[in-house]
């Protein structure tokens, strides 16, 4: 038996299709443009793949999209204060700085110096904490796309038990969070747990967020488990004519699909939610801005 393919592009469509209703819902009702502004400090290999297709979706749900590009160079007084101005601007209702920053910046800082109700990112301490204790906050909109694909797919998460691979800020700590919060029994493995594999095939849920090409094999996986590959490795293409370079995840899809239950590929799995979940969130602040009722079904 073969896996069911999770199609992360499509399923990332059809929430745009929503956040465009909500936009022009804002817009026709309330005369309100949702805005997000995108910062980005000199030139990274890895978050130029993201921002390709960000301005352009941002736009296509009616949205407007201010991009602010900074040398690498920019010291830390100048970059906090275009946050301020953005912090204070009404037509901006989500930050995202993009990470990593050079290595002069302080990324803590300047994550912390955003407006938490701006911080589409989920990235700020105030966030963080919102999260941990189950109060209203922004998610982190990639462990928020794996949660929305793993509620379509499995409907309850309630008493699975859920391995995160991976304990980053931006993907394993807050994924775990929410599967929590979905009461599954939570696992964060990362790289010196012991018997990691053996921790793996526990799982009914596992998601992987290491950056380690194709590390998970297909016998690190319970037959029939839901898998979801939240790495985009760029690596060099075996065959001729595929060009230099090709996208893989963190799991060995090749393998893994022949016993997972489902799984999501890359490309075309997670990353293309994450997208879609930041216009989400922008479109949730800005409700929540205005004081008018958040959109359902967009939010964790
Ligand atoms: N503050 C901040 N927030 C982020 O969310 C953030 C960031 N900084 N820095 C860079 C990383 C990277 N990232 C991606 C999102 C989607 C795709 C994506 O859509 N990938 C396509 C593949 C695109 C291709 O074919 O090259 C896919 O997986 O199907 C990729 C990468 C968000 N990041």
């Amino acid at each position: 038996m073969t896996a069911h393919i999770i199609d992360g592009k499509a399923f990332a469509a059809s929430v745009r299709e929503k956040v465009a209703g909500h936009v022009a819902r804002l817009k026709d009702g309330h005369g309100i443009t949702p805005g997000l502004a995108v910062v980005l400090v000199g030139e990274d290999p890895a978050s130029e793949v993201y921002v390709r297709n960000k301005g352009k979706q941002t736009v296509e749900v009616g949205m407007a999209s201010f991009e602010h590009k900074l040398p690498a160079e920019t010291s830390e007084a100048d970059l906090l204060a275009l946050i301020e101005q953005l912090n204070a601007d009404p037509a901006v209702h989500g930050i995202l700085v993009q990470l990593p920053l050079p290595g002069h910046l302080d990324s803590d800082l300047v994550i912390n110096s955003i407006d938490p109700a701006k911080d589409v990112d989920g990235f700020h301490i105030s966030n963080v904490g919102l999260l941990g204790t189950g109060q209203k906050s922004m998610v982190p909109c990639t462990p928020l796309g794996c949660l929305m694909m793993l509620r379509d797919h499995l409907g309850s998460l309630s008493g699975l038990n859920a391995v995160v691979i991976g304990r980053s800020n931006i993907v394993g700590k807050p994924m775990a969070q929410l599967l929590l919060g979905d009461s599954c029994t939570v696992t964060i493995a990362h790289s010196r747990t012991k018997d990691i594999e053996e921790v793996c095939r526990r799982a009914d849920i596992l998601v992987a967020a290491v950056g380690r090409p194709e590390m998970v094999t297909g016998d690190w996986i319970k037959p029939g488990a839901t898998v979801i590959d939240v790495g985009i490795n760029r690596v060099p293409a075996p065959e001729k004519g595929e060009g230099k370079t090709r996208l893989v995840g963190d799991v060995e899809f090749a393998s893994a699909v022949e016993v997972a239950g489902a799984i999501t590929p890359v490309p075309g799995g997670v990353g293309p939610m994450t997208i879609a979940c930041l216009l989400a969130n922008t479109v949730t602040a800005a409700c929540r801005a205005n004081g008018l009722p958040e959109p359902e079904g967009l939010t964790a």
